[in-house]
């Protein structure tokens, strides 16, 4: 079984509990009187030209299946306030408990501690967690192409837009870029760690991002563990970055960020 069948398969059955716990009709209410989305695309776009540098998302992430612990993050609220100093543009909260020790508490304290918009990081492949993802006031979900069909991926992403959200697509192969695209992904991420061997090729986002339309907002996913490889991935177009272990290591997560955005800045 491949690493995301894996954590696909411990994902569905963390979601039949809550399910159990809270039926649908419930989890309605809850996002009939969440606070309106934030507009996660105009945040997002425009980090080609932006005179501050480039977007960043900023991680929430304490654990991952390819490093395994990485950082307490006893109070997630207080890092995503540390981010939105340091000039995040929006904030992604892993929310997948049994690898990344992530929770939907996690997105709820973040979600009141910043007024940028928020990503609910999981492996969203039901639509019960895009009305959970609605109803702890995230603004965009993570929708990974290669855990997904077609009909699926289109269903969510409708799912999504008439939430009022948006969808962070994301892609690892020229194929699943293709997919996304023509999927209509409004946001589109190239995530450089390979899913099998979870191994890291920043290389791979210049190449998979080339033939993305013009309109398309695009975001280069992992593997920034220094201000060289933010210059890397802006000088091959990116409008955004997606950044967790560099910044939930660092002692100084605001200056990091700030030293980032400042990077991008170089290679224009
Ligand atoms: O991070 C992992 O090991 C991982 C393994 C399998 C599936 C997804 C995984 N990570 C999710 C992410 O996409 C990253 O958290 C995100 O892009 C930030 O990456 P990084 O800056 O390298 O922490």
């Amino acid at each position: 079984m491949s690493v995301l069948d894996d954590i696909v398969e411990g994902v569905r059955e963390d979601l039949a509990e809550r399910r159990r716990s809270l039926p649908q009709e419930r989890l309605a209410e809850l996002v009939a009187a969440a606070p309106a989305p934030l507009d996660a695309h105009a945040a997002l776009t425009g980090g080609r030209t932006d005179p501050a540098g480039i977007h960043v998302i900023s991680e929430v992430k304490r654990a991952s299946p390819s490093k395994g612990h990485l950082a307490d993050i006893p109070e997630p609220a207080a890092l995503a306030s540390a981010y939105e100093r340091g000039g995040a543009s929006a904030v992604s909260v892993l929310t997948e408990a049994r690898r990344f020790g992530g929770s939907l508490a996690d997105l709820d304290a973040v979600r009141a501690a910043v007024a940028l918009p928020v990503l609910r990081k999981d492996f969203t492949v039901e639509e019960y967690q895009v009305h959970e993802a609605r109803a702890h006031g995230a603004d965009l979900v993570l929708l990974i192409v290669a855990a997904l069909d077609d009909a699926r991926l289109r269903s969510l992403l409708q799912l999504t837009e008439s939430l009022g959200m948006h969808a962070l697509v994301e892609a690892h192969t020229p194929g699943e870029v293709e997919r996304g695209v023509a999927a209509g992904a409004r946001i589109l991420g190239v995530n450089v760690r390979n899913l099998k061997t979870l191994d890291i090729d920043p290389d791979r986002y210049a190449a998979l991002a080339a033939g993305l339309p013009e309109d398309v907002v695009r975001v280069a996913e992992s593997g920034v563990e220094s201000e060289e490889q933010i210059r890397s991935y802006a000088a091959a177009g990116a409008d955004a970055v997606l950044v967790g272990e560099a910044l939930v290591r660092h002692g100084h997560p605001e200056a990091a960020l700030r030293a980032f955005r400042a990077a991008s800045l170089t290679v224009r």
